[in-house]
């Protein structure tokens, strides 16, 4: 198995906590796992486990003004020059990434958007590596993309197989799955899935299967005050306990068999 998926949803929800574990699953399971943070606001090393140190060592893609400039033949930051859109992207991971646990993290860092339909070098590099790297037979991409659906006016997730879209037990998150899932289908991804996260019983899960289609729901996550704990001590949600390793695989063994 092969894979690009792209973990989007309503701010908040969960993205970073479940693209962490999932990366970590597959991770365990023997794949090569590239994460992406696509997320300014998150901090998936964190919460794949890498210890300060080594976090303190990761440059975000978007303060490497020469690399992107060199691959893009731009300039940083500016808009509506020419610049090469097909960078080439295949030496990234190895040369910029940094790894622990297996997985290897490549953070986009803050990028300065100019709307919704920004085409600025930075996040071409983006496009650019989630469209052209090439997969081998057991590489997996994880993107956390940022909160909400603006991500998707830029298509920086278009080539992958799947969006996941975190949601929780509550209408607003449900509201982001709908509108993600009408613009994803707009740039030609067709598989769009729900996570249902930090729910608390039945009768949450019920309010979610009866928001999505049933095939759709890849499973849930139950609201777990480890995954709160292991935040506030810096650790990896995935480490919290064997429930939550239990979820994440059942939710990652659906998926395997739809993508
Ligand atoms: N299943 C869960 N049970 C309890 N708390 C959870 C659960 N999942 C996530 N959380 C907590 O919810 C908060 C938000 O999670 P997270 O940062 O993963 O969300 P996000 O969608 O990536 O947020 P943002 O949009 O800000 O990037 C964190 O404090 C996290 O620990």
């Amino acid at each position: 198995m092969k894979m690009k998926i792209a973990i989007t949803g309503k701010g908040g929800v969960g993205k970073t906590t479940f693209a962490a574990m999932v990366s970590r699953l597959y991770a365990e399971e023997g794949y090569n796992v590239l994460s992406v943070d696509a997320d300014p606001d998150a901090n998936l090393a964190l919460a794949l486990g890498f210890p300060k140190e080594l976090i303190d060592e990761i440059t975000p893609i978007s303060e490497m003004k020469n690399l992107v400039a060199e691959r893009t033949g731009s300039t940083p930051g500016s808009f509506g020059t020419m610049f090469k859109m097909n960078p080439k992207v295949n030496d990234i991971p190895e040369k910029y990434c940094k790894q622990y646990n297996g997985v290897k993290v490549l953070t986009m860092g803050t990028v300065d958007t100019g709307g919704s339909g920004c085409v600025c070098p930075e996040h071409v590099l983006l496009k650019a590596l989630t469209s052209h790297l090439i997969l081998g037979n057991k590489d997996v991409i994880v993107m956390d993309m940022e909160a909400g659906i603006e991500h998707l006016g830029r298509g920086t997730a278009k080539n992958v197989d799947a969006f996941i879209v975190v949601v929780e037990p509550g209408e607003r998150s449900l509201q982001t799955y709908r509108k993600v899932k009408q613009l994803a289908t707009d740039i030609g991804v067709e598989k769009i899935f729900v996570v249902g996260n930090k729910v608390r019983n039945e009768e949450d899960k019920n309010f979610i299967l009866g928001e999505v289609e049933a095939d759709c729901c890849l499973g849930f996550i139950g609201y777990n005050p480890s995954i709160v704990e292991s935040d506030r001590s810096n650790l990896s949600p995935y480490d919290a306990n064997d429930k939550i390793k239990e979820e994440v695989r059942s939710i990652s063994n659906k998926l395997k068999g739809v993508i």
